[in-house]
């Protein structure tokens, strides 16, 4: 089942037409489809059924209260990186005994935080780093659990932006050191070693790095099994998700014959036989997988302008809202709220009114003809959109939206003027 589709040539999210929406909430506007997140975190539970697991969401795809909801509702585990994730996963009913939390940096207080709440395990980065919260947790009296992220150097093809397991990143602790640093960890008394974990980028659309990576550190995860009683086995995120062809106009069943990459089910398939015969505890941090595809962005076009050489279509929505384009030169499907009877199509650049170059949507893009006042939809935006949103330019960050079934939850109301400048007018 697909739950964004046209009907009588109008986009719909779940039961709900996307046009009420905007009508009732502006733009530009993030909206998500609930069973499309349910629909994806239970494929994959039932995936890994045949192994004692735990999914972890990684919260910096999207952290929305409700999206958090959701998720710890159906029993999802947390992956963090910094005290606010933390905040926002209790805020929002989440278990921290789910909760791992990673980062090259984390902080002494996040720390502190995160023992006294419980969390299921540190994933540590550095050796200092295992130091600190070896100091911390005996200051407070408790051994913390913590489990080894392994940089296993490999290349993950995906955005050099965004690949996190090649040694010449600051992520994970150097597969040659990592012999030494077991010992050094086993003679610590506030620290013991739960498990390990690697995690190698983002968005990646074929199978084989993630068994590379997997193979390499099969080693020294036996070793943590055996010698330290290592329970568990994290292999992170970064499944890749379809951005081209998020959805087709036209025809309801569209999305039949969209071909994917990489399936949920290949890659349980692919790494089942490496990681069954380990009698260890599976987690997995999928961040993209699980929401990217259930959000989009609307926004509104403000002005259609020709310029000396290209065409521009100005909406009101920009890089401060959605900055995957500008920062990765990233490819997200638009297409217009209402399908065109107009057939003609033109090539333009899709752009906001921030004041820098790279703040587009797309380049030399071939989009049916629109006009000021009409509505884009750009698609596969529920991962990476709101959580990288600033208020660049003193922009309002835009609303978001839950859409389930018939129903509708506004989860964040659009910004105000007033919520600019709230923190610094405290102050005078
Ligand atoms: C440690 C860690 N876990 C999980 C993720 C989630 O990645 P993705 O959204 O690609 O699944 C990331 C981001 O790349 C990450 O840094
Ligand atoms: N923010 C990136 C993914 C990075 C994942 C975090 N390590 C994106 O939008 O593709």
């Amino acid at each position: 089942m697909h739950h964004f589709y046209y009907r009588d040539s109008e986009l719909y999210v779940e039961d709900v037409p996307v046009l009420s929406l905007v009508k009732e909430y502006g733009t530009p506007l993030y909206i998500y489809s609930a069973q499309t997140i349910i629909d994806h975190y239970t494929r994959f539970e039932t995936l890994l059924e045949p192994l004692d697991h735990l999914i972890c969401y990684a919260v910096k795809a999207n952290s929305n209260l409700w999206i958090l909801k959701l998720l710890a509702n159906q029993g999802s585990g947390f992956d963090l990186v910094s005290g606010g994730e933390l905040y926002r996963v209790l805020r929002a009913g989440g278990d921290p005994k789910k909760c791992t939390f990673a980062g090259v940096g984390k902080t002494r207080s996040e720390i502190e935080e995160a023992l006294r709440v419980g969390i299921y395990s540190f994933i540590v980065e550095s050796e200092e780093e295992l130091l600190t919260i070896d100091a911390i947790a005996k200051k407070l009296s408790i051994q913390a659990p913590v489990a080894f992220r392994i940089n296993p150097d490999v290349q993950a093809a995906t955005h050099a932006k965004i690949t996190t397991g090649s040694e010449v990143n600051k992520f994970g602790i150097a597969f040659s050191q990592v012999s030494e640093l077991f010992d050094k960890c086993s003679k610590l008394d506030g620290v013991f070693l739960k498990g390990i974990q690697i995690h190698i980028g983002s968005q990646i659309q074929q199978v084989e790095p993630f068994l590379q990576a997997i193979q390499k550190v099969l080693p020294l995860v036996e070793k943590a099994r055996q010698k330290y009683g290592a329970e568990f086995l994290d292999i992170g995120g970064g499944i890749g998700i379809v951005y081209e062809q998020a959805i087709e106009s036209g025809r309801e069943d569209w999305w039949k014959e969209r071909k994917e990459s990489l399936t949920l089910a290949q890659y349980v398939e692919s790494i089942l036989p490496l990681v069954k015969p380990l009698g260890m505890r599976l987690l997995v941090e999928p961040g993209r997988v699980l929401v990217g595809n259930a959000g989009i962005l609307v926004s509104q076009v403000l002005y259609v302008k020709k310029g000396g050489a290209k065409k521009f279509i100005i909406v009101d929505a920009a890089m401060n809202d959605l900055v995957r384009p500008a920062f990765y030169d990233a490819y997200h499907q638009i297409i217009p709220l209402r399908e065109q009877l107009d057939p003609r199509m033109e090539v333009v650049d899709v752009v906001g009114p921030v004041c820098e170059s790279s703040d587009c949507f797309a380049i030399d893009r071939l989009l049916p003809k629109v006009q000021a006042g009409e509505y884009l939809a750009i698609f596969s935006t529920g991962a990476y959109g709101f959580s990288m949103a600033s208020n660049y330019n003193s922009r309002l960050k835009p609303a978001e939206v839950m859409v389930s079934g018939k129903t509708v939850k506004l989860i964040r109301k659009r910004e105000s003027y007033q919520d600019l400048v709230a923190l610094e007018e405290e102050l005078t």
